[in-house]
């Protein structure tokens, strides 16, 4: 069998050249990668949301390294065909340079991915750079930057006035310059994140940031409806209904049990009647005929 050709980082810019909309979605473990890869995403993002999503914290800032690493190993073992992109946890990019490599490090080298996403500008720049100059593709993130929900007093469209607008901008243009492959736009009005689309040679990915990116991303439990952590945010659109489907199929497995229904003689293993006859003289312990 062919071996099929791997997204890289040079696939998503002439995606964007071409016009051709970049798909990325987020996977946590191996059933999610599998399933995400064969819908055909372009990239899966192993993002610090799996904190929320999967662990059941209340938000992304305590996620540790450790959690992220093992999260992606699990992704990257089912990938064959999207970019594995995993998130660097809250405050890892505002470390010394060489303990930024070195988290970045682990995360492909352990973990197995091939770019690492970075929150926030100029505050983690010089982290970016390290990790660019050292060969690891750095994939940016701003506007609703979640790791910083608590400084930004929860989770809020950013950009909305002329001064925040343009701070956007600006650090659009400085994370372009400072060798991000792509940048993911969260929760800005769709005006400015297509001004930035069109002002960055590099592709831009938006949650919640309008028709103008260059690509679309989605929390995967929210495209597809899983609907067990509580309000999904305005922007998500729910493409399947995988948490009720899931909640009637657990609630008929134990009707069944309770009833008596499952298992029937299709899921049950026989034993043969000669090897039967020789225990016990093809009775059960307690005497009785079987
Ligand atoms: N399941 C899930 N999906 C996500 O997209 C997601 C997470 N979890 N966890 C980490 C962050 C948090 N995110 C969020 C969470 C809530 C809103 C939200 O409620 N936004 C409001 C906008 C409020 C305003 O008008 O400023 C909304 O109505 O969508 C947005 C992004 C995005 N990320
Ligand atoms: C929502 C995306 C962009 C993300 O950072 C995450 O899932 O953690
Ligand atoms: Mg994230």
């Amino acid at each position: 069998m062919a071996a099929t050709k791997r997204v890289t980082v040079t696939t998503l810019q002439k995606m964007k050249e071409q016009n051709e909309p970049i798909a990325m979605v987020t996977a946590y473990d191996a059933p999610s990668a599998a399933v995400a890869e064969a819908g055909g995403a372009d990239v899966l993002l192993v993002g610090d949301s799996l904190g929320m999503v999967v662990l059941g914290y209340d938000s992304t800032v305590p996620v540790t390294m450790e959690e992220m690493t093992h999260h992606t190993k699990a992704v990257s073992r089912k990938s064959q065909r999207a970019l594995v992109v995993t998130d660097l946890p809250f405050l890892t990019a505002h470390l010394q340079k060489d303990e930024v490599l070195k988290a970045a490090a682990r995360l492909l080298q352990e973990g197995g991915a091939q770019a690492v996403k970075v929150e926030g500008a100029h505050a983690v720049l010089s982290g970016i750079e390290a990790c660019v100059a050292a060969g690891i593709p750095v994939m940016g993130h701003i506007g609703l930057t979640p790791q910083s929900v608590h400084q930004l007093g929860g989770y809020r469209i950013q950009g909305k006035d002329s001064e925040t607008a343009q701070r956007l901008l600006e650090e659009a243009q400085t994370l372009e310059a400072a060798g991000v492959f792509a940048l993911v736009l969260e929760c800005v009005p769709e005006e400015l994140a297509q001004r930035i689309s069109q002002e960055l040679t590099i592709p831009t990915i938006g949650i919640g940031a309008g028709r103008g990116c260059d690509g679309q991303v989605l929390v995967y439990h929210d495209l597809l409806g899983y609907g067990s952590g509580g309000r999904v945010p305005s922007f998500v659109k729910t493409y399947a209904s995988i948490g009720e489907a899931a909640r009637q199929g657990v609630h008929s497995f134990v009707e069944e049990v309770k009833s008596g229904r499952f298992p029937t003689e299709e899921h049950v293993f026989r034993l043969d009647p000669a090897v039967m006859e020789g225990l016990y003289g093809g009775r059960t312990s307690d005497g009785s005929d079987l």
